[in-house]
């Protein structure tokens, strides 16, 4: 398949393009600022009307205009963006009535596990302290992490309730019980580490994930494109196409 890729020059939309290219797929490679053999961003249309999916892993105000041009060129959209508003939100939706779109907080299969033990942990131990750290890199824009929001949301589904999210701690309070703590590192070259700990009496449960490599991310990432190219119209999950 033909794959245009936004932020092809970015961390991951870099490790994108390689993996789609190992993958035998044609790449239109989209910059702000192209070199010889990318396409410009601005453009967008243009580039799209030979591709069979666009793949976004940009920043969150550049959305709304990715997903209209998906629509638009009727190619199906994933978003690997994190980080985003309602604005954008409402702009997927919308662009979900045209083409398939799936936006997913981390293509990791290893996160999509994580959440799915996180909550039978919850689960087995409602009762325990809940605590969640985070660490990316030091160019990490966003905090919490995009995963983080899905992993805190996947607590309170567990918990059948919304706990109250206290990002960082200082000063003199006593912990509530109906807290969830939420701590985020942003260091050196860290590709994404993501644990939650879950405390009780005289034992702790510590549930962790981290990437060794973009190339984690971009290969499902790619594996969306390619599931999505035969589906319906509308909002999927990461899960969906596993
Ligand atoms: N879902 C996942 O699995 C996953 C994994 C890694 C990163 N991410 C997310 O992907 C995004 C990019 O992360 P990164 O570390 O690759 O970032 P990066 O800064 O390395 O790359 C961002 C890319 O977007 C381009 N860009 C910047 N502003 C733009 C604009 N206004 N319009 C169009 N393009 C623009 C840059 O030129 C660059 O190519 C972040 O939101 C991050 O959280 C998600
Ligand atoms: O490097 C990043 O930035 C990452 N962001 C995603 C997030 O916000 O959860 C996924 C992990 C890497």
């Amino acid at each position: 398949m033909r794959l245009a890729v936004a932020g092809a020059t970015g961390r991951t939309g870099s490790e994108v393009v390689a993996e789609a290219r190992d993958r035998d797929h044609a790449v239109v490679a989209l910059s702000r600022d192209p070199d010889e053999g990318e396409h410009d961003l601005a453009d967008l249309d243009a580039a799209l009307d030979a591709a069979d999916a666009l793949v976004d892993f940009t920043v969150p105000e550049a959305t709304p205009d990715h997903a209209a041009a998906a629509a638009d060129a009727g190619v199906p959209y994933v978003v690997g963006t994190t980080g985003l508003d309602d604005e954008a939100e409402a702009a997927l939706d919308a662009a979900a009535g045209t083409v398939p779109v799936l936006a997913a907080s981390n293509f990791a299969k290893g996160v999509q596990a994580l959440l799915r033990v996180v909550r039978a942990g919850v689960e087995a131990l409602p009762e325990y302290d809940a605590e969640l750290t985070e660490t990316h890199h030091d160019g990490k824009r966003d905090a919490p992490s995009g995963t983080a929001v899905s992993l805190l949301d996947a607590i309170d589904e567990a918990r059948g309730e919304a706990l109250d999210r206290t990002y960082g701690r200082e000063g003199d309070h006593l912990r509530e019980a109906a807290e969830v703590g939420v701590h985020v590192r942003r260091a050196g070259t860290v590709r994404g580490e993501h644990e939650v700990l879950l405390a009780g009496d005289d034992e702790v449960l510590t549930l962790t994930h981290r990437a060794e490599s973009r190339r984690v991310f971009a290969a499902g990432a790619v594996d969306a494109a390619e599931r999505l190219a035969d589906r319906e119209a509308g909002r999927y999950d990461f899960t969906d196409v596993l």
